[in-house]
């Protein structure tokens, strides 16, 4: 070690950083063993002196007094390797372009380093294609890209080279990239910059051809510069570039829009007032998407996913309203840089503003991030991916034959990744192709698999009105991550049967097969035995129905009626989706049944069976043939489950927006889910308290009954609970520590411990567990798991629950999330908080607002 520490210090690195983990160990060198050699020994202050004497650095540790230093640490040599045979030294220019971002040095960093330990001769292109253009380069010694890591911006500079676009402006660069020796080119730039380099790659033959013939080159050099090896890094805070899940900078990005809207919440929250925020991505909502989960936004406009109908800004006004009549102080809208209508035309966020003043009376601003969010240090993941995907590009230009693709260095799943340039650059147009087609379902499936998933979130979680905003199931049939699918072929690849409109199922089908498939959007109840229900008192026409032909219902039970009603604003595909639901429902034997009107013709018993006939040209019919508005059934609910009663009615469809949401009967009607506690346990993270909202919030989405346990399992020892509601976690996102508290609990660890808590979640009828903490709070919850059952029986015998209970909660259902800083679980890439705490500011920002 000191042997290469020493090197690094006579190469002109000024200072040396070593970092050692708390747990870290060595094995005592056998001639001078004082331990058995398989104990591990911690690092400390004996190393620190190690260091400071082969070295001369300034650590100057308190040694024990008993420190013996006979033992030669000098290691192995340690230099760095020259390659075997060097003829000619490659020389690999590095350019950073387009918009600069947080990252993009780490990356320049780490090819300069990784390119001298591998023998290589770096040079930086300065302001990206223009110093191509200009000529402007110079060789980097391993010092020269001392510092950088934790430098934004990017220090060899960029540019929008207007020259490059031109094949004049390539001509001369090939030209001085030739001239200079350089065979190896590093691009770090969004997709317009690596639309560029693919267009070098792509025309470097003629180039040098027309150099050759015009001779500003010679015959030599255009045998030896034949090949031009380029690689692709993605540096963009817009994080718009296809086949990688992250681009060099979006997370610092991030990180700053989040602390933004912070500092505007609390001047929000002090005027009650709606803020529009606008933040970066033209031609990309990824930033506004994550932004918006991240801050708890209640609105949000990105281009991939317009409004999807005309009317948005009623829908939107009358959602917001709602809020606003929840008790909500502040209004939170996010909107996207490049954010349009489904017509093409661009939202902005002035016009939100001016429609919420308007509509609503709000007091309204806009605050247009800019360049803040381009600016500033970069945080820990952009210091990564800018590390280790610098490194792969040098072993990729190793690696690179003149038959190999350029490729471009990505990152799916936390791994690196490779992908051929030209792909990865096809796919990127091939989103805003889509976007300018109207094909918005396809780009939404173009983006990284986690975007479509990510945007049925924000609407799952808002409540917020799906017809309009799309979401919730648009991102379910993906496309995999190649041209070559479109979702024609894609849909070929996994058949879906057609709803045989003659009302039989073809004799040729397997009915395994019908047994297995799942309908989308259909699978809560035709057919199966639970939607034929012989519990409940047939009606006459029920009796009178046909027996329900679907496999599963051997039972011979008779066919279900089902109703169909539409609620909240017409909605494009309202008639569409009810003509589906009608003809499968037909072709399975059961009545289908429109309810017209909504709710209120529910009420007055308005119903009449649904025919082929009467629903067969419904598919392209916009607006509602059942007739809509937004009555809830509120008061009238006794009334409604009479209907239905006596309609045999015994699912139910509701075609809507929001009201189709808060309009299922069963959430408002004291039939409340099942209850939900949710614990943090262990060492507090970063994050926690976002989890918590989550599943505090999803679980009054799904109509669960979330409750929060205290102090982790010692809440649940000494039986400290409480019902949380949706308004009890608000403001959560951006709060350190937890809140609803952790412990260490020593209890819990004692069989006699879980026994009481196991009675205190059965008696507060709790049959589902969130448990959030490290691997000890994991496995203290396993325990539970592996001994629920014993613990009930103990608890019968000894009467501290009764029989009905013991039958009741047989089953306690426990989820984990690994909550640590530590980020030591199997099975997890990451855990909930160790990301932060790579962010030192962050840390201390966050400890200081916890404990203040
Ligand atoms: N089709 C193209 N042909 C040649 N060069 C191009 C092409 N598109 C872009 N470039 C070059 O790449 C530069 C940067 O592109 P652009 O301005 O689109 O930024 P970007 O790389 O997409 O980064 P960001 O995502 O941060 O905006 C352009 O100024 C131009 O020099
Ligand atoms: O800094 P400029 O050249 O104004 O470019 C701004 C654009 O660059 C980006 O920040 C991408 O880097 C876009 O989000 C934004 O539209």
């Amino acid at each position: 070690m000191c042997a290469h520490l020493k090197k690094l210090k006579d190469r002109g690195q000024k200072k040396i950083l070593v970092i050692v983990s708390e747990g870290a160990i060595r094995q005592e060198p056998q001639a001078h063993q004082v331990r058995p050699a398989a104990v591990p020994v911690p690092y400390g202050a004996h190393d620190r002196l190690i260091l400071q004497q082969r070295l001369g650095a300034t650590a100057s540790p308190v040694l024990p007094p008993d420190v013996h230093l006979q033992q030669d640490v000098s290691g192995p040599d340690l230099s760095l390797p020259v390659p075997a045979i060097a003829t000619r030294k490659r020389r690999i220019g590095i350019l950073t372009s387009g918009g600069d971002s947080q990252g993009m040095n780490a990356a320049v960093r780490a090819v300069v380093r990784m390119a001298h330990v591998k023998g290589l001769d770096p040079w930086a292109i300065y302001d990206g294609y223009q110093g191509l253009v200009d000529n402007v380069m110079r060789p980097l010694a391993w010092a020269d890209v001392q510092g950088l890591l934790r430098l934004g911006g990017t220090v060899i500079g960029t540019a929008r080279c207007m020259a490059f676009r031109e094949r004049a402006g390539r001509l001369t660069a090939a030209q001085h990239l030739v001239e200079s020796g350089i065979d190896a080119l590093v691009v770090i730039g969004g997709d317009g910059s690596l639309t560029g380099a693919d267009r070098l790659r792509a025309e470097w033959g003629s180039l040098l051809d027309e150099l050759l013939e015009t001779q500003r080159i010679s015959q030599d050099q255009r045998e030896t510069y034949a090949h031009l090896n380029i690689v692709g890094l993605v540096g963009s805070i817009d994080n718009d570039m296809s086949s990688t899940d992250m681009t060099i900078g979006c997370v610092s990005a991030l990180h700053r829009i989040c602390e933004a809207v912070d500092a505007i919440e609390a001047t929000a929250l002090s005027h009650g007032r709606a803020f529009v925020v606008e933040v970066m991505g033209r031609h990309c909502g990824w930033l506004a998407l994550t932004a918006a989960l991240a801050s708890a936004a209640d609105w949000l406009f990105v281009p991939e996913r317009p409004p999807l109908v005309d009317n948005w800004e009623e829908e939107m006004c009358a959602h917001l309203k709602k809020l606003k009549d929840r008790g909500q102080k502040k209004i939170l809208v996010i909107v996207s840089e490049g954010a349009i209508d489904k017509n093409l035309k661009p939202i902005k966020s002035e016009y939100v503003r001016d429609l919420l003043a308007a509509k609503l009376k709000f007091d309204a601003r806009v605050t247009t991030l800019g360049h803040v969010q381009r600016g500033g240090s970069p945080c820990f993941y952009d210091r990564y991916l800018g590390t280790v995907q610098g490194v792969r590009a040098v072993d990729e230009i190793l690696r690179a034959t003149p038959e190999t693709p350029s490729p471009m260095i990505g990152i799916s799943n936390n791994k690196i990744t490779v992908e051929p340039l030209v792909q990865a650059v096809t796919l990127t147009h091939a989103v805003s192709a889509a976007i300018e087609d109207k094909d918005f379902a396809r780009a939404m499936e173009l983006r990284d698999p986690e975007f479509a998933t990510s945007f049925d979130t924000f609407v799952a979680m808002n409540n917020l009105p799906v017809s309009v905003t799309g979401g919730l199931g648009v991102g379910v049939a993906r496309l995999p991550r190649t041209l070559a699918a479109s979702p024609t072929q894609n849909a070929r690849e996994v058949p879906t049967p057609a709803v045989p409109e003659s009302g039989h199922r073809p004799a040729d089908r397997d009915p395994a097969h019908w047994r297995t498939r799942r309908v989308p959007g259909w699978d809560w109840g035709f057919g199966r035995r639970a939607g034929c229900p012989r519990t409940l008192a047939a009606s006459a026409t029920q009796k009178r129905a046909r027996k329900c032909r679907h496999p599963r219902c051997r039972s011979r039970a008779p066919a279900c009626g089902s109703g169909i009603l539409h609620i909240g604003a017409p909605a494009g595909g309202s008639n569409a989706a009810t003509r589906a639901a009608a003809l499968l429902a037909l072709n399975r034997g059961h009545t289908p049944l429109a309810i017209y009107n909504g709710v209120e013709g529910l009420v007055r018993g308005d119903w009449k069976p649904l025919t082929r006939r009467i629903v067969q040209n419904w598919t392209a019919r916009g607006g509602s043939e059942l007739g809509t508005n937004r009555e809830q059934p509120g008061a009238q609910l006794g009334l409604c489950a009479y209907q239905l009663q006596r309609a045999g009615i015994q699912a139910l469809l509701f075609v809507g927006g929001f009201e189709a949401f808060s309009g299922d009967a069963r959430a408002g009607y004291g039939s409340k889910g099942r209850r939900i506690g949710i614990l943090t346990s262990g060492g507090d993270s970063q994050g926690m308290n976002a989890a918590v909202r989550a599943v505090v919030r999803m679980a009054h989405v799904k109509g669960l009954d979330p409750w929060a346990i205290y102090d982790g399992y010692q809440g649940l020892v000494d039986n400290v609970m409480r019902p949380l509601a949706w308004a009890d976690v608000q403001g959560l996102l951006r709060l350190g520590g937890t809140v609803i508290g952790t412990a260490r609990c020593m209890a819990f660890r004692e069989r006699a411990g879980r026994l009481t808590a196991a009675q205190h979640l059965v008696e507060s009828g709790i049959d589902a567990l969130v448990v959030i903490g490290g691997d000890g709070s994991l496995t203290g919850a396993d325990r539970l798991r592996a001994e629920w059952g014993s613990l009930l029986d103990e608890l019968l015998e000894t009467q501290r629950i009764s029989q009905d209970q013991r039958e009741t909660y047989a089953h306690l259902n426990i989820v984990v999330l690994g909550g640590t800083i530590d980020n030591d679980m199997s099975s997890t890439d990451m855990t909930i908080g160790s990301i932060s705490g790579f962010a030192p500011h962050l840390v201390v920002h966050e400890a200081i607002k916890t404990r203040s």
